[in-house]
C-alpha cells in the first residue's frame, strides 16, 4: 500500500476554509473538500463516505443521516461556530463521536457587531439614510429624528455568557447605569461586579431595560420567547439586538412591535429563515437594522475558528482531549 493511501482522510465542508487550518490538517493527513459554495447536503453525504474526520463549515443540519452516511470509521467532527444549535448533539453521545466546536474566539468579533447595531438602531442610522435618499432631510425642525440615550441607560441581556460579557465590556465605556441578565444560572459574583450586573427574572429585565441584548443560544427553551408578550413589556423607548440566534424571536411578532412603535427599533444580524428573503417585510421597516449574519466576518476571526477546529480535528484523531470539546 503507498503512504498516501495510508493517510487518513479529512473532508473539509467548505473550499474557502483559511489556509492556516488546511496546513495542519495536510501534514499528517490527507484532506479532502466539498467544492459547492454555499455547501449543499447532497455533495455532503457523496463526498464524507468513509472519511475518518470532518471539519464542518456551514449551519447545514450535521445530523444522524450525515453520520450514517459517513459510515462507523468515522473519529472525530468539529464545527467552526460557536452555536450547536444545528447539530445532533444527542446522537453523537448515543454513538461516542467526539465532536468539537468553537466557542469563545468569536466573542470579539459578535461583541462588535453587537455594539455596532445598538448604536446603529438606537441613533437611527438606516432610517436617516432613507430620509437622505427621499430628499427628507428636515435637521432645521430641531426634534427631528431624536434617537435613544446610552448614558445611565439599563442594558439587558438574554444570555450573559462570553459573548454577552465582551459587550457589557465594551458597553462600559458608554457610561451605561447598570446590567441585568436573564439566564438559567447565575454567573460568578466576581463577573457580576465587573459589569454592575444583577440577574432578574424574564419579565422584570423585558420592563427595567432601555437596550436589550439576546445573546443565548437557541433551544427548545429560548426558541420564540421574544414574542408579542414580551414585547408588550418592554418600553417603548427600547431597542433590540440579536446577535444570537434568529429562532429566538418570534419574526412577525416583532414586525408588529417595530411596525406600530411598540418598542423603538431593532437590529439584527441573526434572523429566519437565512437567507431572508429579499421582499420579507423587515426590510420595509425605517426602524430596524438588518446585517446578513456577519458577527464573526473578520479575517482574524474566520481564520481563528478554523484553526481551532483543525486542533480539534487533530486531537480528535489522535485520541487525545479536544480543545474544545461541544459535550
Ligand atoms: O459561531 C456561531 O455560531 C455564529 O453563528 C457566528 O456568528
Amino acid at each position: 500500500m503507498s503512504e498516501q493511501s495510508e493517510k487518513l482522510k479529512i473532508l473539509v465542508t467548505h473550499p474557502a476554509t483559511p489556509q492556516a487550518a488546511i496546513d495542519l490538517l495536510s501534514h499528517d493527513y490527507e484532506v479532502i473538500f466539498c467544492q459547492s459554495v454555499p455547501p449543499i447536503r447532497s455533495e455532503i453525504l457523496e463526498k464524507c463516505k468513509g472519511v475518518d474526520a470532518v471539519l464542518w463549515a456551514s449551519h447545514l443540519p450535521l445530523d444522524k443521516g450525515i453520520l450514517d452516511a459517513i459510515g462507523p470509521q468515522l473519529k472525530v467532527v468539529s464545527t467552526r461556530f460557536g452555536g450547536t444549535d444545528f447539530v445532533d448533539v444527542e446522537e453523537f453521545k448515543r454513538r461516542k463521536i467526539p465532536l468539537g466546536y468553537t466557542p469563545c474566539v468569536q466573542n470579539d468579533a459578535v461583541a462588535n457587531m453587537a455594539v455596532g447595531l445598538l448604536l446603529a438602531a438606537a441613533r437611527r442610522f438606516h432610517e436617516g439614510r432613507l430620509k437622505i435618499e427621499t430628499n427628507n432631510w428636515e435637521t432645521y425642525t430641531q426634534n427631528w429624528m431624536l434617537g435613544q440615550d446610552f448614558r445611565n441607560s439599563v442594558v439587558g441581556f438574554y444570555g450573559f455568557g462570553g459573548i454577552a460579557q465582551t459587550i457589557a465590556k465594551r458597553l462600559s465605556g458608554f457610561d451605561i447605569d447598570s446590567v441585568l441578565y436573564t439566564t438559567r444560572s447565575r454567573v460568578s459574583e466576581e463577573i457580576e461586579k465587573e459589569y454592575n450586573a444583577k440577574k432578574v427574572d424574564f419579565d422584570t429585565m423585558l420592563a427595567q431595560s432601555d437596550f436589550i441584548i439576546i445573546a443565548a443560544p437557541l433551544t427548545k427553551e429560548t426558541a420564540g420567547v421574544f414574542n408579542a408578550t414580551a414585547f408588550g413589556k418592554m418600553k417603548k423607548t427600547a431597542v433590540l439586538v440579536n446577535i444570537a440566534r434568529g429562532g429566538v424571536v418570534n419574526q412577525q411578532d416583532l414586525y408588529e412591535a417595530l411596525k406600530t412603535n411598540q418598542i423603538f427599533a431593532a437590529g439584527l444580524d441573526v434572523m429566519t429563515p437565512e437567507p431572508l428573503p429579499p421582499n420579507d417585510p423587515l426590510l420595509s421597516l425605517p426602524n430596524i437594522v438588518l446585517m446578513p449574519h456577519l458577527g464573526s466576518a473578520t479575517k482574524r476571526t474566520r481564520e481563528d475558528l478554523a484553526v481551532l477546529a483543525a486542533k480539534n480535528i487533530l486531537h480528535g484523531l489522535t485520541g487525545k482531549p479536544m480543545p474544545a470539546p461541544a459535550y
